[in-house]
Formats: structure tokens, C-alpha cells, sequence
């Protein structure tokens, strides 16, 4: 119906552009990071994160990804710092992931591909008055995007995927209180930016990209529980597995990508 859109075969990342024509704009995401083709700027400041305060709420699942939402009414949770003029508050954090064995991160490093990607969504309070407004502004959002490769379990990533269960169909969401994602973070912030989209639809390209350059690592079990979440709802008969929930590297049209030192 509609605007629907999924990541199957009909519904997937090549049909998106029939109903969200921009999806073959000038700044999509994500794309292939190709390291000795980015250009080192050490104008580039650090990636500053005031997350002490941070307020998370819920876990919901959205049909697409399972999101965290976080109180979003004052600046108590902000990203500073790096390539923003501005601080950005956080918003929600949510995976994108892929099948057993399979990789599923959406951005690329020289071709790589890990096997989830982690994304911390900000929205630039100072210019815009809602996240909504913030989502169409050309620098409106700057998403934080960590890599998860798999290995040891994560020590932390458990309070995630303990709560998996509870948000297993479309439209489910229960009280998630007193998380702070700085448990998600690798200990170096040394990142890559350049100016993109949301890699979902409607795929607005509003987003500063920072995309870290060191993954952290969860366990293979850890990442199965992700994937006994479903795309559908609880009432319908389908029940299938979210995985592979990844849009892949889209074309660079000349953008350039920064380095931090
Ligand atoms: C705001 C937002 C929603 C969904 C997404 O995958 C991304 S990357 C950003
Ligand atoms: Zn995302």
C-alpha cells in the first residue's frame, strides 16, 4: 500500500526510487569509504559526546529496525564537535544488520562490508524547531555510524538484546529506561564525514555522516538475537525474519569524504 517499502525483492533498496525519486540524488547514502582516496583534514576537530545526561525512553520495532528513542526536549544528550557548526541532540539510535554468516553494515571500507552497523541519529536544535523540520534541512541531522564486527561478546550489548524479546513484531515497544549508548562506543573516535541521506526511506539527504573508523565487537549470539525479530506484525500470518535490513553503498558523484587526523 502506498509508500510501503521493505528490503525484498519488490519492496527493496532498488524499488525505493518509484516512490522516493530522490533516491538517485546527488548526496545518498551510504556509501564505499575508500581510505586513501579520503583527504586528511586537520581543521577536523575531535568528535565531542555529552551523553551523562542522556535520557533514553523506549525500544520499539518499527518494521524496518529496532530504535531506542531518547528525550529530545532539551540539550541533555549532544554531539559536538568534529565537522558540526552546531550541537545536535540525540534522537534514537537503531542497527542495520545481516543474515547468519552474511555481513550487513551499509556503509563500505574499500569494498568491506561488516556485519552490522550502528547508527546514532542527532538533530540540529539550534536551526530547526522539531526533528521533523531538522529531517529535510540540508544539515539538519549528523548520524554517528559504528561498526559491529563479531568476536568476543560485547559486555555491554546484552542490555540491548536481553530486551529483543519483548519488541519481537512490527509496531511492539516497551519502556527502555536508563540506557546511555557511550557503552556502544569503540575507545578511538578517529572517524570519516561527508555530507549524505537517511539510508531509509524518505531518504532525505540532510544527514553529516560521521561514520567511525574502528568497530566494536559482539558475538555471534549477541547478533542472532537481533534476528529473531520480525518485519511483520503480531496479527499477520507472515512471520519473517528482520535481517539484511541494509541499504548498499550508493554512488559518491563527487562528494568528498574527510578524514580526522
Ligand atoms: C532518522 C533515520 C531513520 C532511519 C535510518 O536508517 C536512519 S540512517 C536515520
Ligand atoms: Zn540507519
Amino acid at each position: 500500500t502506498g509508500n510501503h517499502w521493505g528490503y525484498g525483492k519488490e519492496d527493496g533498496p532498488t524499488a525505493w526510487h518509484k516512490n522516493y525519486p530522490v533516491a538517485e540524488g546527488d548526496r545518498q547514502s551510504p556509501i564505499d569509504i575508500i581510505p586513501n582516496q579520503t583527504s586528511h583534514d586537520s581543521s577536523l576537530g575531535p568528535i565531542v559526546l555529552n551523553y551523562d545526561h542522556c535520557t533514553s525512553i523506549n525500544i520499539a520495532n518499527n518494521g524496518h529496525s529496532v530504535v531506542v528513542e531518547f528525550e529530545d526536549s532539551d540539550d541533555r544528550s549532544v554531539i559536538r564537535g568534529g565537522p558540526l557548526d552546531n550541537p545536535y541532540r540525540l534522537k534514537q539510535f537503531h542497527f542495520h544488520w545481516g543474515g547468519k554468516g552474511c555481513h550487513g553494515s551499509e556503509h563500505t571500507v574499500a569494498g568491506n562490508s561488516y556485519a552490522s552497523e550502528l547508527h546514532l541519529v542527532h538533530w540540529n536544535a539550534v536551526k530547526y524547531k522539531t526533528f521533523g523540520e531538522a529531517a529535510t534541512a540540508p544539515d539538519g541531522l549528523a548520524v554517528l555510524g559504528i561498526f559491529l564486527e563479531t568476536g568476543d561478546e560485547h559486555r555491554w550489548l546484552h542490555m540491548i538484546t536481553d530486551a529483543l524479546y519483548t519488541v519481537k513484531f512490527k509496531g511492539s515497544v516497551t519502556d527502555f529506561k536508563g540506557f546511555n549508548p557511550k557503552c556502544l562506543l569503540p575507545s578511538s573516535l578517529q572517524y570519516w564525514t561527508y555530507l549524505g541521506s537517511l539510508t531509509t526511506p524518505p531518504l532525505h539527504e540532510s544527514v553529516i555522516w560521521i561514520v567511525v573508523k574502528d568497530p566494536i565487537v559482539v558475538s555471534e549470539k549477541q547478533l542472532g538475537k537481533f534476528r529473531t525479530l520480525v518485519f511483520t506484525g503480531e496479527e499477520e500470518d507472515q512471520r519473517t525474519r528482520m535481517e539484511n535490513n541494509f541499504r548498499p553503498p550508493q554512488l559518491l558523484k563527487g562528494r568528498k569524504v574527510r578524514s580526522s587526523n
